[in-house]
């Protein structure tokens, strides 16, 4: 049994009716839903899948929560376990942004650890320019790690604070802002979350919200959309954030057709309209979700020259070579970063450039390979990556067993006379590389990305 803040139970009752915060009260009893988005661009998905997502292409509800952390197609990022109500944005993008005449440019300003990131980067397209931001480095490098997993190549991902994104006025097409909150909604998923929250608590993430809105707003293009959502209820961090914001600035509220999900309750305050997901009516955890449009005056995006630039061009005869690891060659721009060679989308080179220069990037583009003295070794964003062309390595597939001995970083040789750099593959989607000898072979599987759980083999063998 849930034990709720009493003043927690209080807003609920000024909110709903009596029998209405009866049914709300008692839905968080009941276990949270399970749900996955399948990754359109990664081919092979062996869940047993339940129902789908109204509201979402790729959305489904499992029958029953399987062990996530076991199945290696988790970790090629066929799919990403996302709860049900977030996925909503998709239709933010769908009736307000797309389709577009030109490839959009998006920002997930608070992205970690990706839920929304690798969505976006699926419905704006191997066209779009995806910045996914997360202001806690640590938090980042899992963003980065879901991002590349997800492998299309289109996001840039970062680890800056709101305020840092000053150097990008009028930049983006759209801003997701799903802000750090009270965390209402997720009292049944997360109790812990349960424990944290207070009135004055609610108050000091609404002050915090505030302060990202204002800091992000100039980054927006006019005519852009704000898209922010949190996972609570209360009106201090939803609706009263919005009503201050057009009090600021010149906004146009944007609505959103919900005929074909009657369950998502529209709320409308102080000339503002938000879309509230609430347990006792939607199969999913609690969401708020309102769009603005801005109508006021920015400056187009207009890049100044960096006086230091961390990008260089790659020797002709590298760059040759490597664009030939990636399908489609001349949709691609090589450049070294570091020591690593990174592909980008010809079409956004010199703004990736700019971020790269002005912000703290952690990933962007596709990882092809790390570049010492004269050799040239693929990089795991590149295995990862939906545009690897595979016929330049040899691929082996390994059963379950070998998948995950491989994702424990063990050392496994697979039946195969390849050597070199071979590809591991599950169900014919990659894992990741070893370099394999005549009587060894060497996993490259990313160390922090390992599975650290112990494994039952004995147990396993027998599913
Ligand atoms: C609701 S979570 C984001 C979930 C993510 N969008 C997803 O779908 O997977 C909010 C994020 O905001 C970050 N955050 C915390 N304080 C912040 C601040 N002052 N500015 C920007 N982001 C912040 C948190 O670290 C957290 O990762």
């Amino acid at each position: 049994m849930l034990h709720l803040p009493e003043a927690f139970i209080q807003f609920i009752h000024s909110t709903f009716s009596e029998e209405e915060a009866k049914l709300f009260l008692s839905s968080l009893e009941a276990p949270a839903p399970v749900s996955i988005r399948l990754n359109p661009g990664k081919s092979y998905h062996e869940l047993a899948l339940g129902t789908a997502i109204p509201w979402s292409a790729q959305g489904y509800y499992l029958p029953e929560r399987p062990s996530f952390t076991l199945d290696p197609l988790l970790h090629a990022g066929a799919y990403y376990v996302q709860e049900a109500s977030s996925m909503f944005i998709e239709q933010a993008v769908k009736q307000h942004l797309l389709p577009s005449e030109a490839p959009l440019a998006v920002l997930d300003l608070c992205a970690a650890p990706g839920g929304k990131s690798t969505h976006l980067s699926t419905l704006i397209g191997e066209e779009g320019l995806l910045v996914s931001n997360e202001v806690i480095k640590s938090r980042a490098n899992i963003l980065s790690e879901n991002v590349q997993k997800w492998g299309l190549g289109n996001t840039v991902v970062c680890s800056n604070d709101p305020e840092d994104f000053q150097v990008l006025e009028g930049f983006f097409d759209a801003v997701l802002i799903d802000a750090p909150c009270s965390g209402e909604g997720m009292f049944r998923k997360d109790p812990a979350s349960i424990k944290e929250w207070s009135p004055e608590h609610v108050q000091l993430c609404s002050a915090r919200q505030r302060r990202i809105v204002k800091d992000i707003w100039p980054a927006l293009k006019q005519g852009g959309v704000l898209m922010y959502s949190t996972c609570t209820y209360n009106t201090e961090e939803n609706e009263e954030n919005l009503a201050w914001l057009a009090e600021q600035e010149e906004v146009e509220c944007l609505s959103l057709d919900c005929t074909a999900f009657p369950e998502v309750v529209a709320v409308e305050w102080k000339g503002m309209i938000g879309y509230h997901f609430y347990p006792h009516k939607t199969q999913g955890e609690g969401f708020f979700l309102a769009l603005v449009r801005k109508k006021g005056e920015t400056d187009d995006f207009y890049p100044k020259k960096s006086r230091k630039s961390f990008v260089h061009g790659l020797p002709k005869a590298d760059g040759a070579e490597l664009s030939t690891w990636l399908l489609e060659p001349t949709r691609w721009h090589l450049c070294l970063w570091g020591e690593h060679a990174l592909a980008f989308p010809e079409f956004w080179k010199e703004e990736i450039e700019y971020l790269i220069n002005n912000l703290k990037v952690v990933s962007a583009g596709v990882a092809v390979a790390e570049i010492k003295q004269k050799n040239k070794n693929p990089l795991h964003g590149l295995a990862m990556s939906q545009w690897l062309n595979h016929s330049i390595f040899p691929m082996v597939e390994v059963d379950r067993e070998m998948a995950l001995r491989y994702l424990k970083k063990e050392d496994i040789m697979p039946n195969t006379e390849a050597q070199g750099w071979v590809l591991i593959c599950y169900k014919q989607t990659p894992l990741g590389w070893i370099k394999k000898m005549s009587n060894r072979a060497n996993n490259y599987y990313p160390k922090e990305w390992r599975i650290r759980m112990d494994i039952n083999w004995a147990e396993e063998r027998e599913k």
